[in-house]
């Protein structure tokens, strides 16, 4: 178990054809362990594809992916690894206590206490068919398992999404607090941006497949800008904005352009500039699929430290 890979994830070309088309297309990049990741990007993006790729549910058609180092076809990963899949399969016939037992023979590294702990604190009776479930409870349950297995790497699919805003609230809590004391590392693909914003601290965005952007927040985010100003030329963005710098996403209304862009040197003093948060960060890229991409040296697969990987 003494890995010595700082990488969770590496993907290098990582690829999925359906007849359809492309579900996941050229991905590349490394998530250092220990972070907790949002992977976001519309309906579509390739999202669950990636996510079935790294659980093995999914057969890339190019590229590798290897977990701590170890390729994922190699079925000693799977121990090291927990997946809360968007529809939260669980055996209906069984209880909730039975359910856990299910985990406890199934893992050895499982943690009974903890499993139990999340169970109780949503009030959810241990003699409880799954079946007979709110949709919300078996969530609870499903998050359980997936805590009790004590992962290195934990994979999440929309997880939230049925949680009342409390149960949200605490469940988020508890993640960011055993990820902090075990260093677990966290990937989970949701759609609540201000709530990605609060917990993770690396980005991965998919759009039409293909890898957006990728690094840690801290980076990512700063590198932007919102500007406004007078609109000017032809579609209302000044032509010295795009000349000098890149722009992800403008809009006009009335007679002031708005823009979110990456600066390449100090923005003229003739535009008023401000700070985005993660979710305007976001948002930008989401609305223009086709705006440059941005993967920080730390996650290219050529990056810092690829030495000591
Ligand atoms: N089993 C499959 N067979 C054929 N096409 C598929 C299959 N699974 C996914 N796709 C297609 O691959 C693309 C990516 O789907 P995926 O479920 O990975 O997106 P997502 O980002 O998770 O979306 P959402 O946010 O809606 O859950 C979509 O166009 C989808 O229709």
């Amino acid at each position: 178990m003494s890995d010595p890979s700082p990488w969770a994830i590496e993907a290098e070309g990582l690829g999925k054809k359906y007849r359809g088309g492309w579900a996941l297309r050229d991905c590349s990049f490394r998530l250092p362990a220990g972070h907790i990741c949002a992977l976001v990007g519309p309906n579509g993006a390739g999202k669950s594809t990636f996510l079935g790729t790294a659980t093995r549910l999914v057969q890339p058609t190019t590229g590798t992916l290897k977990l701590f180092g170890v390729p994922v076809s190699d079925p000693a990963v799977l121990e090291r690894i927990a997946f809360l899949a968007q529809d939260k399969p669980l055996y209906p016939r069984f209880t909730v206590a039975e359910t856990l037992r299910l985990g406890r023979e199934l893992n050895p590294r499982w943690d009974q206490a903890l499993a139990e702990r999340i169970v109780r604190s949503g009030n959810v009776p241990f003699t409880a068919r799954i079946g007979t479930l709110s949709g919300g409870q078996r969530t609870r349950v499903a998050f359980a398992l997936a805590f009790g297995k004590r992962p290195e790497l934990l994979l999440l699919d929309e997880p939230m999404s049925d949680l009342d805003p409390l149960a949200r609230h605490e469940l988020s809590g508890l993640l960011m607090a055993e990820a902090a004391e075990h260093g677990t590392t966290v990937l989970m693909s949701s759609h609540m941006l201000s709530e990605m914003e609060v917990m993770c601290d690396y980005l991965l965005v998919l759009a039409e497949g293909r890898l957006r952007m990728a690094g840690q927040t801290e980076e990512l985010v700063p590198a932007h800008l919102l500007v406004t100003g007078v609109a000017e030329g032809d579609d209302g963005v000044p032509e010295e904005l795009r000349r000098r710098h890149t722009v992800i996403e403008a809009r006009i209304t009335g007679r002031q352009f708005s823009a979110l862009i990456r600066p390449d040197g100090p923005v003229s003093d003739g535009w008023e500039t401000l700070a985005p948060s993660m979710e305007e960060v976001l948002l930008g890229y989401l609305r223009s699929p086709d705006a440059p991409g941005l993967i920080a040296d730390e996650a290219r697969l050529d990056g810092p430290g690829e030495a000591a990987a």
